[in-house]
C-alpha cells in the first residue's frame, strides 16, 4: 500500500510518518529530507532554498515531481510532505491529514529549532502563505481543501504514541473489499 500523511508545518507529520512505516514495516520518504537533499545538492541551506523557491518555481517542481514519481514507482510506503496527498494523488491508497492548532504547532516549532514561539508562529505564518499562493499558481492546488483525505487528525489531543495508533489502526481495518471509492482529485495541473 501507499500512504500519503501531509499536513502543516509542526503537525507532527514527520513523528507519525516515521512510527506508522515502523508499525507496517513499510519505507518512509519524507518531503522534508527530499528538500534538505536538493538544499545540500546546490549547497544551500534548508532556509535558503526556502527563500529561492519563491523567485524559482523550478525548486518547488522538482521536489513535487520527484514525490509524483516515487508514489507512481513504489509500494510499501508512507510518502510524507505537505502536498504528498495532491501528488501522489490516485496512486495512493489511503491518505491522511494531520493539523493541530497554530499556536500548538508554533510551541512545537519553538522547541524544535530553539526559538521563541512567536518568531516560530510568523515564519510558519507567512511561509504557508507563500505556500498558498505558489501552489495555487503552479498546480490549481488549494491547500485549505481537505475533501482529498481519509482521515484528519488533531494531533494535539494525543501523544505521538497515541497518533500513531489511530492511524496504524485506521490501516489494519481497511479493507479494500469494503471500499467504495477515493474521494475524486479534480482539476490539478501536474506539470513540472
Ligand atoms: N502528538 C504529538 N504531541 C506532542 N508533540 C508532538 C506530537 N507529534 C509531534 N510532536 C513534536 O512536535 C514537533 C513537530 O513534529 P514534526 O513531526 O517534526 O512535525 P512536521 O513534520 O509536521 O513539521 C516535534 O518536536 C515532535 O517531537
Ligand atoms: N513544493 C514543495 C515544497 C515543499 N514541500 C514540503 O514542505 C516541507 C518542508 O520541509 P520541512 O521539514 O521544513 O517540513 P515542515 O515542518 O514545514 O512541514 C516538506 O514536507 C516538503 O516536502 C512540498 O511538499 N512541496
Amino acid at each position: 500500500m501507499l500512504i500519503t500523511v501531509s499536513g502543516p508545518a509542526g503537525s507532527g507529520k514527520s513523528t507519525a510518518a516515521a512510527a506508522l512505516a515502523e508499525v507496517l514495516g513499510y519505507e518512509h520518504v519524507s518531503g522534508g529530507d527530499i528538500f534538505r537533499s536538493v538544499a545540500a545538492e546546490r549547497d544551500l541551506t534548508p532556509l535558503e532554498l526556502n527563500r529561492l523557491a519563491e523567485e524559482d518555481d523550478a525548486i518547488d517542481r522538482d521536489l513535487d515531481r520527484r514525490q509524483r514519481e516515487i508514489a507512481r514507482e513504489r509500494d510499501g510506503l508512507v510518502l510524507e510532505s505537505r502536498l504528498a496527498g495532491w501528488m501522489a494523488g490516485d496512486y495512493a491508497d489511503l491518505r491522511l491529514w494531520l493539523d493541530a492548532p497554530p499556536a500548538v504547532r508554533a510551541a512545537r516549532i519553538a522547541e524544535r529549532e530553539e526559538k521563541s514561539i512567536d518568531l516560530a508562529r510568523r515564519e510558519t505564518e507567512a511561509r504557508a502563505e507563500s505556500e498558498a499562493l505558489r501552489y495555487r499558481e503552479y498546480y490549481g492546488i488549494d491547500i485549505r481543501d481537505r475533501s482529498i483525505y481519509d482521515l484528519a487528525l488533531n494531533t494535539a489531543r494525543l501523544d505521538p504514541d497515541g497518533v500513531v495508533g489511530v492511524i496504524a489502526a485506521f490501516v489494519e481495518v481497511y479493507d479494500p473489499e469494503h471500499d467504495e471509492g477515493k474521494a475524486p482529485i479534480e482539476g490539478v495541473r501536474y506539470q513540472f
